[in-house]
């Protein structure tokens, strides 16, 4: 896929009629995408969003063809929470998609439940389970997930980067942490921009009409500065937004047709 009369690099948006064609279409482009990288290099490196997602990942069950083994999972943003507790993104993955398909769990990277007490050794130890994942392979100064899946809020955060607060300047660190989040709970660890950013896909979804005044801020509007318009993957880097209609309704940036 391209974005048409775009400058390159530049966002693609595909929109389908409604949430289960996103679903299946989603489904589709992530088996592609895991299919290309083991075919690569022996495995998949993922980054997962909590909120909507989960439920969304859903669409991967039927598919046999993906090679769960090769998959190295991690969590875009996570709560400081236990790890069943109901606020937790791994136990919403886990639940909706991870329960459901034959990953090893040892492939599944969560966060130290042993350290909820201390943010700074939390954060410091989930930014070492990504070295360990990705030193001399896929990283440079930064690692490069094959795929990238994020949300995006009613104000426009993405992962845990909230308007305003000033991790959205965070340049060096993998992974920081927040104490003051403005949506509940409050305590959360996150991917700082720079890690988004140096992944290979880069993948918003977005659905439903109480979307729809973000979508066209973000995408009609990235001046406005957006935690959402500044994920801008650097080249090769692509990003993409699969909406529905309802979320598109109100964008003018152009769409582009669905093709794998
Ligand atoms: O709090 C969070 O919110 C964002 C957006 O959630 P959504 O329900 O609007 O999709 C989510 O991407 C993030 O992982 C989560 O911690």
């Amino acid at each position: 896929m391209s974005a048409h009369h775009q400058p390159p690099n530049s966002p693609v948006l595909v929109s389908f009629p409604d949430k289960d064609a996103l679903q299946t279409n989603l489904a589709a482009f992530i088996s592609k995408a895991q299919k290309d990288s083991i075919d690569k290099k022996g495995r998949f490196t993922i980054a997962l969003s909590g909120g909507s997602i989960p439920t969304i990942l859903r669409g991967l069950i039927p598919d046999n063809q993906i090679k769960w083994n090769h998959w190295q999972v991690f969590y875009v943003d996570e709560r400081v929470v236990p790890l069943d507790h109901p606020d937790s993104n791994h136990r919403a993955c886990a639940e909706n998609l991870f329960s459901q398909v034959p990953i090893p769990p040892a492939n599944i990277h969560t966060i130290d439940p042993t350290l909820l007490d201390d943010l700074e050794e939390l954060s410091d130890s989930y930014e070492k389970k990504l070295i360990h994942e990705f030193a001399q392979k896929d990283a440079a100064r930064f690692p490069v997930f094959d795929l990238i899946l994020l949300g995006m809020g009613p104000d426009g955060h993405t992962a845990s980067l909230f308007p305003g607060h000033e991790l959205l300047a965070e340049e060096d660190r993998w992974v920081a942490y927040i104490d003051d989040s403005p949506k509940p709970p409050p305590k959360r660890i996150t991917f700082t921009f720079p890690v988004i950013n140096h992944a290979a896909r880069v993948v918003f979804v977005a659905a439903g009409k109480e979307k729809v005044d973000m979508i066209s801020n973000v995408l009609d509007h990235p001046e406005k500065g957006l935690p959402a318009a500044r994920v801008k993957p650097v080249f090769p880097g692509q990003l993409y937004w699969f909406v529905d209609d309802a979320a598109a309704a109100k964008v003018d940036y152009p769409r582009t047709p669905f093709k794998l």
